[in-house]
């Protein structure tokens, strides 16, 4: 699996046009912010890519195979999808939930082995979170179930790899932490991710590439690495305003 493309993509509640004809490709080793302000469409563009919502119009390929042809599970071994807000409202632990990435490849009876324990395990040690594996998820605050949803969704170890803001509810710390972790698993083992953020700042910090949407459509799309400065302060005056763009530490930084 080399390539996810994302084609023509209309989507909408009702009638209600959200997403308006977007089209890009997720290539490995590849790790691209998804910016737009509130509302602009980029956790429904995630839910179409994933195959959680069906679009008006256009198609996902994963090496020219519609990914609509796959059963969700099968779809499940590719993409990953960790959602803004988890749906876990029992009683379980945090293990178990971690565990959880690793149902797309369980038959119907199946039950994770001793070795999927172990991965699960190594995951949370890395986040540092390995004292919690036998706590009750539901008794964690939500920024330490965030992090556990992430561990999820590394467990799940698919090719293409989508996260919907998954440092909202994180301390400054675990933000960086986790935004770097994301970054060396999909260096690491050649993965390749979509991440929306709020801060364009962890986006030009952790990113290789930044898509910007606005009213709609795709704004821009670009490479952090080969773009110049004037270029990117130029994209999101368009969407923040007034903001100035300075270089330090060889990155770009913007400051409102
Ligand atoms: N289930 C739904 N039914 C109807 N309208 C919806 C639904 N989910 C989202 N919308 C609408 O679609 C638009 C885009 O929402 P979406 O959540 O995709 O935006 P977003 O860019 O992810 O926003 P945010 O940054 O606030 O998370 C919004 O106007 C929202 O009200």
């Amino acid at each position: 699996m080399e390539v996810l493309k994302i084609e023509n993509i209309v989507a909408s509640y009702g009638r209600e046009l959200i997403v308006d004809d977007i089209s890009f490709h997720m290539k490995k080793s590849e790790f691209t912010g998804l910016l737009g302000l509130n509302g602009t469409g980029k956790t429904t563009l995630l839910k179409v890519i994933c195959g959680l919502l069906k679009p008006k119009s256009g198609k996902c390929f994963i090496d020219n195979k519609d990914m609509m042809k796959y059963k969700e599970k099968e779809r499940a071994k590719y993409i990953s999808f960790m959602p803004q807000r988890h749906s876990i409202i029992y009683d379980t632990t945090v293990l178990e939930v971690v565990l959880m990435g690793i149902t797309p490849y369980l038959g119907t009876f199946g039950h994770p082995t001793n070795e999927h324990r172990k991965i699960a395990y190594d995951i949370l040690e890395k986040m540092d979170m390995e004292e919690c594996a036998n706590k009750n998820f539901l008794q964690l605050s939500e920024g330490q179930k965030q992090l556990i949803i992430v561990a999820r969704s590394l467990m799940q170890n698919s090719q293409f790899m989508l996260f919907d803001e998954p440092n909202s509810a994180l301390d400054f710390n675990n933000s960086h932490m986790i935004l770097s972790k994301i970054r060396e698993v999909i260096k690491k083992e050649r993965k390749s991710g979509l991440i929306t953020l709020h801060d364009p700042n962890m986006a030009l910090t952790y990113c290789d590439r930044i898509i910007v949407l606005k009213d709609k459509k795709k704004f821009a799309d670009f490479y952090i690495k080969d773009t110049d400065s004037g270029f990117i302060q130029e994209v999101f005056n368009k969407i923040y305003e007034d903001i100035e763009i300075i270089h330090y530490n060889g990155k770009y930084m913007i400051v409102k």
